[in-house]
């Protein structure tokens, strides 16, 4: 029997990162080959993003994707988050050279506290939501503040990008294959404070920490070659990343629905207390999942080092947390 369509909310709809998302969405690439979706999308009202929305959902429609079981088009956050069972929060502005992410904070918070209350009125109660727009784990947090009917836990910041980009660097440097690399993960904040920490790290049962031998690499290349990987494709690109972006969504949002099988990934949560991390600071943790939940993974080592870089993320999301308390 055909399962029944679930609701996909996509904020930002007609934006770069909204054109690299939707028909992988739509596809089934993100909750699985025989899981229908019903789009609702949310666009700014304005003529010229509506018009951009309306022919994006004109392409929706030309791919004739057998999963795609309807598609809305909306200017207010409390019609398209009715009944939404997923919610990708991508809508806001993103920075341009020289600029930090948390400099998008003053533009960019007021969207989520309006975006977290219409999803506290009309969204389904178990609904997932994923914020990818800038700062992300603090629209994140201002979101979750900003409904407090619903459970904390739905409430996630977008920090997969980061584990991928590690990802890519670590089996770059030891001549492996992404495929084979486990238990990696990236702790904190998505801002160059973030620490991504490849010391539990295994391809193909080895330790990778072994593989590498050289905390200089991993201090002085590693951590900035992550940390500062979105200012090198602004570079680069005029952009900011948009396919990587939309992938590391699909990414996050499969793994939370669909399982992990044990496997690590990273995820942007509301911390429960975990190491030393203060309650509710929304922070990139190791995860497993299954059966739509996730799990921190506890007990892991941390060392001085390890600990002086959590700090510094830690401190910079607290700053910024507070900076929007006004707001809450
Ligand atoms: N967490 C992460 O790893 C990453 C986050 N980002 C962030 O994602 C966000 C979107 O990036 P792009 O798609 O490249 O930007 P974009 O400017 O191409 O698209 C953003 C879209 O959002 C729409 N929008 C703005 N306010 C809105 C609102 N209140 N409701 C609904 N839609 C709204 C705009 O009209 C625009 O169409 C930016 O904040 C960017 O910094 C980008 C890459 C990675
Ligand atoms: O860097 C940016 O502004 C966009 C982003 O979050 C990333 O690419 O990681």
């Amino acid at each position: 029997m055909s399962k029944k369509p679930v609701r996909v909310a996509v904020t930002g709809a007609a934006g770069q990162i909204g054109y690299a998302l939707l028909f992988r969405i739509a596809s089934g690439e993100m909750l699985g080959k025989d899981q229908p979706v019903i789009l609702q999308l949310l666009e700014i009202p304005d003529e010229k993003a509506q018009k951009a929305l309306k022919g994006v959902m004109m392409e929706l429609e030309d791919c004739a994707f057998p999963l795609l079981a309807g598609m809305e088009a909306h200017s207010d956050p409390m019609t398209a988050f009715k009944d939404t069972d997923y919610a990708l929060l991508v809508g806001a502005r993103p920075r341009g050279p020289g600029m930090e992410r948390k400099d998008l904070l003053s533009a960019n918070a007021q969207i989520f506290t309006a975006q977290g209350k219409a999803l506290d009125k009309v969204a389904s109660r178990n609904v997932k939501v994923l914020v990818v727009g800038n700062p992300a784990n603090t629209n994140a947090y201002i979101a979750m503040k900003s409904a407090p009917s619903l459970p904390r836990e739905n409430f996630t910041a977008m920090l997969r990008l980061d584990h991928n980009r590690a990802l890519s660097q670590v089996a770059a440097k030891t001549g492996t294959q992404v495929k084979d690399i486990e238990k990696l993960t990236v702790w904190g904040n998505h801002s160059p404070t973030m620490y991504a920490d490849y010391r539990f790290a295994t391809v193909n049962g080895k330790a990778v920490k072994d593989l590498i031998n050289d905390q200089e690499w991993n201090k002085n290349v590693f951590l900035p070659t992550v940390g500062k990987r979105g200012a090198a494709i602004i570079e680069a690109r005029g952009l900011s990343s948009a396919a990587s972006a939309a992938n590391a969504a699909i990414d996050h949002m499969h793994d939370w629905a669909l399982g992990t099988n044990g496997k690590w990934v990273t995820m942007g949560i509301p911390s429960n207390g975990d190491y030393g991390i203060p309650k509710d600071t929304m922070f990139g943790f190791p995860v497993t999942t299954k059966d739509g939940k996730y799990e921190v993974v506890k007990g892991l080592e941390i060392d001085a080092f390890s600990q002086e870089r959590i700090n510094l993320t830690l401190n910079e999301l607290q700053e910024e947390q507070q900076g929007v308390a006004h707001l809450l």
